[in-house]
């Protein structure tokens, strides 16, 4: 069994005034990747490139080490997409979505389907088009866990959704991450998803990969530094992101190299706080924002 999931190389794809890509990225098996990006970086475009809803210029995408050319009915009854992808079945009830979808995935249970829709209070005879756009997301996160799929790419799954059934889908897509075999592609805005659940971050901005680290690695090397003193060769270094006072501090993406440098020039440190997920998200989009300028 190949350990890779989601295998991307060079893809891109080109819009009349945006480019997605070159993307080179790949999701090993049993972990939860948060795509995360302002909005217009081109999330939702990464996953219709990857779902074949539009067609690449360049690149190839492995799906399980296949590619996804190839067997492509295989390969997509293995994969659960959240992602308004409804359009030509809005019109009919969730039913009957659910009795049309079923039949793609011999793996849907049925059982399954049932106690989502009880857990999630969803009317199965209401219809797609005239449920509310919360309740759209629900429903096509319920379609998705229904066939008990080995990848979920999951477009802001909880768009709309309220906190109650926010929490619940984040409790079943822990469940489902009790299987080592199953894995998680993430676009998100929700910051409590990224940290509750996902592994690893992959940051995108206008198009293209900008970072993507393991979410415990920011605990581990990010940090605010109070100084007792700061010399240009510190304030220009490349991992000192910014500098404030009072009190004299400094935030830094390489906790070790910084204070090594710190030493070097005979400055002491005199107090650390690690940084939430929060604030080095805001530190990296920023960076990303003010390089654009
Ligand atoms: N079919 C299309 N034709 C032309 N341009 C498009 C098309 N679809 C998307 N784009 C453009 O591609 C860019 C990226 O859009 P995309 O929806 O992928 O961003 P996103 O990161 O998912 O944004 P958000 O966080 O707001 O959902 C935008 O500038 C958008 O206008």
């Amino acid at each position: 069994m190949t350990s890779s999931a989601l295998t991307l190389v060079g893809l891109s794809k080109e819009y009349k005034s945006f480019t997605l890509g070159p993307v080179d990225f790949e999701v090993q098996r049993g972990t939860v990747v948060s795509l995360i990006g302002t909005n217009g970086s081109g999330k939702s475009t990464l996953f219709h490139t990857i779902m074949g809803i539009v067609q690449p210029e360049k690149g190839t995408v492995q799906v399980f080490g296949e590619d996804y050319k190839k067997n492509e009915v295989a390969w997509k009854q293995k994969v659960g997409y959240v992602g308004e992808q409804y359009g030509t079945l809005a019109y009919l009830t969730v039913k009957e979505i659910a009795a049309f979808v079923s039949r793609w995935y011999p793996s849907w249970d049925q059982h399954k389907y049932l106690g989502l829709l009880k857990r999630y209070q969803i009317d199965e005879n209401k219809k797609f088009n005239k449920s509310s756009k919360g309740t759209r997301r629900k429903i096509e996160f319920i379609l998705a866990m229904s066939h008990s799929p080995e990848l979920l790419l999951l477009d802001e799954p909880s768009e709309g959704v309220d906190i109650v059934s926010q929490r619940k889908m984040k409790e079943d897509l822990l469940e489902y991450m009790n299987n080592e075999n199953h894995t998680i592609v993430i676009a998100t805005h929700i910051l409590d998803e990224v940290r509750q659940i996902s592994d690893y971050i992959c940051v995108l901005d206008q198009g293209k990969i900008v970072t993507a680290f393991e979410k415990d690695e920011i605990y581990e090397k990010w940090a605010r530094l109070w100084v007792s003193d700061l010399t240009d060769t510190v304030r220009n270094h490349q991992h000192t992101l910014d500098v404030t006072h009072p009190p004299l501090q400094l935030v830094t993406d390489n906790v070790e190299s910084t204070e090594a440098l710190l030493e070097q020039e005979g400055i002491q440190v005199t107090h650390r706080q690690s940084l939430s997920l929060d604030e080095v998200i805001t530190f990296i989009l920023e960076a990303a924002s003010h390089s654009k300028e």
